[in-house]
């Protein structure tokens, strides 16, 4: 079985972590300096450590530390090239990772529903092996792209979950507005998006269709449609993966120099 250590068992090495053993098929050793995050997920691991040198040991070594803590960290860790490094953080080039390692890099962006294995990941083509898709296949669906691509898919699908958190919230709130309990209307919103991308995914309509599948004539849905399409909604929602996008470019700036 291949081995897996994560190093940074923050939130995103520990949804990573928990979904690899919900998966079932994983061996993962975790690795942090903070006891109270071995802790956390010392339940879905074989092994936890505060010795990088320790977790260097396994076949795929994935880094989830916080992008200003990835040279540090690669300084610490001695890899060979028959090993895999997995550099999740955001604006860190494969570049900056490749010139610190001896190790075969491949960067990905995941995102925070590896947890559920319901994970959207961007993986950068070039260094991808089959070790590697069938990891992320275990923790959800990935898309191979090309690094230039990397600050959108970090915007779209890093940033992504927060965004869609908010949407699940504002539904939520007009829902407990018109007469809903709390708890009522937060899983009739969230339960609504999870249907409705789930629709998304295995329908073969299009978006456009099946908002028109909603609108029944004469109805309700095409009154709140008709909001919608009168506002910024869309405009707004492109600004904030646009904000993202921007930010991912800085960093990106900042780990490329070196
Ligand atoms: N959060 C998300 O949804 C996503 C995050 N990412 C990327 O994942 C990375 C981690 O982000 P996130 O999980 O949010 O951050 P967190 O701060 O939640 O987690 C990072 C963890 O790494 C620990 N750590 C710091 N230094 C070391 C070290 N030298 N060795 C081992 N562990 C260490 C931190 O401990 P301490 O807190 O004590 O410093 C912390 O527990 C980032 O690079 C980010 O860009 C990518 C996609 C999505
Ligand atoms: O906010 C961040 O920087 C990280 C990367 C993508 C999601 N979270």
């Amino acid at each position: 079985m291949v081995q897996t250590s994560v190093i940074g068992c923050g939130n995103m090495g520990s949804a990573l972590i928990k979904g690899l053993w919900r998966a079932g098929n994983h061996t993962v050793v975790a690795c942090d300096l903070d006891p109270d995050a071995l802790e956390s997920v010392a339940d879905y691991v074989d092994r936890t450590t505060s010795d990088v040198s320790e977790a260097a040991e396994s076949d795929v070594v994935i880094v989830a530390v916080k992008p200003d803590i990835v040279g540090a960290v690669l300084d610490d860790l001695d890899l060979t090239p028959e090993q895999t490094l997995l550099s999740i953080a955001a604006g860190v080039s494969t570049d900056y990772v490749d010139a610190r390692t001896d190790a075969n890099v491949v960067r990905i962006m995941p995102n925070l529903a590896a947890e559920t294995r319901d994970m959207a990941a961007a993986v950068t083509a070039e260094g991808v092996t089959d070790e590697v898709r069938t990891l992320l296949d275990d923790v959800g669906e990935f898309a191979e792209i090309d690094e230039r691509q990397m600050d959108i898919a970090t915007a779209v699908n890093g940033s992504g979950p927060a965004f869609v958190f908010y949407l699940i919230q504002a539904m939520a709130e007009a829902g407990v507005e018109g007469g809903l309990d709390e708890a009522h209307a937060e899983t009739l919103a969230a339960q609504t998006f999870k249907g409705a991308a789930e629709t998304v995914l295995r329908s073969d309509r299009d978006i456009e269709d099946l908002i028109d599948a909603v609108c029944s004539p004469n109805g309700t849905t095409i009154e709140g449609m008709d909001v919608l399409w009168d506002s910024d909604a869309k405009a707004n929602v492109a600004e904030a993966v646009a904000a993202a996008e921007e930010r991912s470019a800085e960093l990106a700036a900042e780990f490329n120099d070196e």
